[in-house]
């Protein structure tokens, strides 16, 4: 059993170099896999544990002794343990003074506890060099190699010496470590793997809100309401026709809200006549978390691509063509040909073409192996500029669909409009406001204020002159 793990773990190239000696204190899942893959690049490894007999998944070349023990075979100690059992370390606080403690813990919940586990920790042991690091990594990365998505190793600690020593260690694993700075840096760092998900939140919700909204205000109006006025049982439109209506909707929707928090943005500025007050916390959150807006309404104008291409092959559409087919043959009569529905049509559907070639370039560039690449001139240009047009061409795409039946009153039903008509309320008013903001005197002002420009200013006229000129 022993040796298979060792034989399953074949020691690297780099173990070629020798690296010296490093304490792991604690056998789970985390100390085990940091050992493992310490030991194939070259450092000797001793693992501390409460029962040294036992530990028998561990790979054979590593020592396995008890805490104590284990601590004095090394100056440099990673705890792979919960923040919960830290207190069984004031019996070594002794034995641990002068050493450099790596504290590798997360919480389960953001700000679980008063102060950061790496500043409870140096409370604990006083006498020890406490540095937080490795805990974004997560064991699983670390043993089957899929280091890519999160190779950072945040780093802080008030001893800058056993910061670097632990930096040196991160990069000869092959991760990237960043210097945070000093330990009160470590609440960030612990909340850091906790957060990946609230910038999520947010858009989730908004658009599980849109859908059901939507899906339930079209269910009326075509399945509800046929059902009332001429008793026709419309409900296999809940499976196709309604959703690619929800969903481009869904998608038009977010896409507008995307630009709406740096109009009301920059609003905000021209009323206050100063770009140096805090934006009210809800925009602040929501200027945040554009990208991942940005990224579901994707999603949502792939579902409504997908569910355009079946239409040719529904039943339905098939049924009505061939319907539509026979009854001209019966009554030989043929539709005429109208050059202005053609141009309706393929404008639409070239607008929508368009609109969702450059809505996948923002996805695109939003990767960080692309964005990576560009300057953030170029990104914000693609982002900015060319997010404005997507959502003209979107907008635009939405609008001419609805063409020459936009406005007639027949369209209501129970003096409900058309979903579009909706789903263009908001684009339509993020557009117009930044047609608004974009005219020479306004853009002039708003410019003046993001280059640091105040119409209250307390400086003198010469200090704003230096100011401008910078
Ligand atoms: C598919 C898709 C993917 C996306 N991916 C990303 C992504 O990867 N990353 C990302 O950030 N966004 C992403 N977005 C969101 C969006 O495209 C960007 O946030 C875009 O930059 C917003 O453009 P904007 O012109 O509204 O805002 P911005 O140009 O950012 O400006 C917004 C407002 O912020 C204020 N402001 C800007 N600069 C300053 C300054 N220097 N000082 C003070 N105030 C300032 C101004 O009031 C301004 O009006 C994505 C969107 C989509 C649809
Ligand atoms: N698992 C992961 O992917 C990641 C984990 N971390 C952090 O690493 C630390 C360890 O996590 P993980 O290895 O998953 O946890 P485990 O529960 O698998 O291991 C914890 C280890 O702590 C030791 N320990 C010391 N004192 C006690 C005690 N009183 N009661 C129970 N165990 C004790 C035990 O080792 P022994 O029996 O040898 O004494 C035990 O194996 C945590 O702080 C976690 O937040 C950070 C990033 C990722
Ligand atoms: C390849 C790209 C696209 C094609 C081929 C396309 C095609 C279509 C078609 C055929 C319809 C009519 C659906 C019906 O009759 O039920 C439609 C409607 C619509 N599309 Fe697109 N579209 C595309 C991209 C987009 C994008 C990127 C958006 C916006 C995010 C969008 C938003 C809409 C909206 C809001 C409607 C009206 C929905 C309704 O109420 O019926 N489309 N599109
Ligand atoms: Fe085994």
């Amino acid at each position: 059993m022993e040796k298979a793990h060792a034989d399953g773990f074949p020691l690297t190239t780099d173990s070629s170099e020798k690296q010296g000696v490093v304490c792991i204190f604690g056998t789970g899942d985390f100390g085990k896999s940091l050992g493992l893959k310490m030991l194939q690049c070259g450092y000797s490894i001793v693992f501390g544990s409460r029962n040294p007999q036992v530990s028998s998944l561990l790979p054979r070349v590593a020592e396995v002794l008890s805490y104590s023990e284990a601590a004095s075979k090394s100056d440099i100690i990673i705890l792979a343990m919960h923040r919960e059992h830290y207190d069984s370390l004031t019996e070594l606080v002794d034995c641990l003074k002068g050493k450099v403690l790596v504290d590798v813990s997360n919480n389960r919940k953001i700000n679980q506890y008063p102060e950061s586990n790496a500043e409870y920790l140096a409370q604990l042991v006083p006498g020890a060099h406490v540095v937080k690091a490795f805990n974004t990594i997560s064991a699983w990365a670390l043993q089957s190699g899929t280091l890519d998505a999160s190779r950072q190793v945040f780093v802080c600690g008030n001893d800058s010496k056993a910061k670097h020593r632990v930096m040196d260690i991160a990069r000869t694993l092959g991760l990237t470590p960043l210097d945070q700075g000093s330990l009160m840096a470590a609440s960030e760092i612990e909340n850091y793997p906790l957060q990946l998900f609230p910038m999520w939140r947010f858009p989730f919700y908004l658009s599980s809100v849109l859908c059901v909204f939507f899906f339930v205000y079209c269910a009326i109006r075509e399945v509800i309401y046929p059902y009332v006025n001429g008793k026709t049982d419309a409900t296999y439109r809940l499976a196709i026709s309604i959703p690619n209506r929800v969903f481009p909707i869904t998608a038009l929707i977010l896409l507008a809200l995307v630009y709406l928090p740096g109009i009301l943005a920059a609003i905000l500025q021209l009323y206050r006549g100063t770009k140096y007050r805090r934006f009210p916390n809800w925009l602040d959150h929501w200027m945040l978390c554009r990208k991942q807006l940005g990224l579901v309404a994707l999603g949502f104008a792939f579902l409504h691509v997908i569910y355009t291409l079946v239409i040719p092959i529904r039943y339905y559409v098939r049924w009505r063509l061939r319907n539509a087919t026979i009854t001209q043959a019966l009554t030989n009569k043929d539709s005429p040909f109208i050059t202005s529905y053609a141009w309706i049509n393929d404008s639409y559907l070239a607008l929508g073409i368009l609109g969702f070639f450059l809505f996948l370039l923002l996805g695109i560039t939003s990767l960080p192996s692309v964005s990576n690449m560009v300057n953030w001139r170029e990104f914000r240009f693609v982002q900015s500029k060319l997010g404005y047009l997507t959502l003209v061409l979107c907008t635009a795409h939405t609008l001419v669909y609805g063409g020459k039946r936009f406005l007639s009153p027949l369209i209501l039903r129970w003096s409900l409009p058309s979903a579009y008509i909706l789903a263009l309320i908001i684009p339509c008013a993020v557009l117009v406001l930044k047609l608004i903001l974009i005219m020479p005197c306004i853009d002039k002002t708003l410019t003046r204020i993001r280059q640091g420009w105040e119409r209250n200013s307390k400086y003198t006229q010469s200090a704003l002159k230096g100011k401008s000129d910078i």
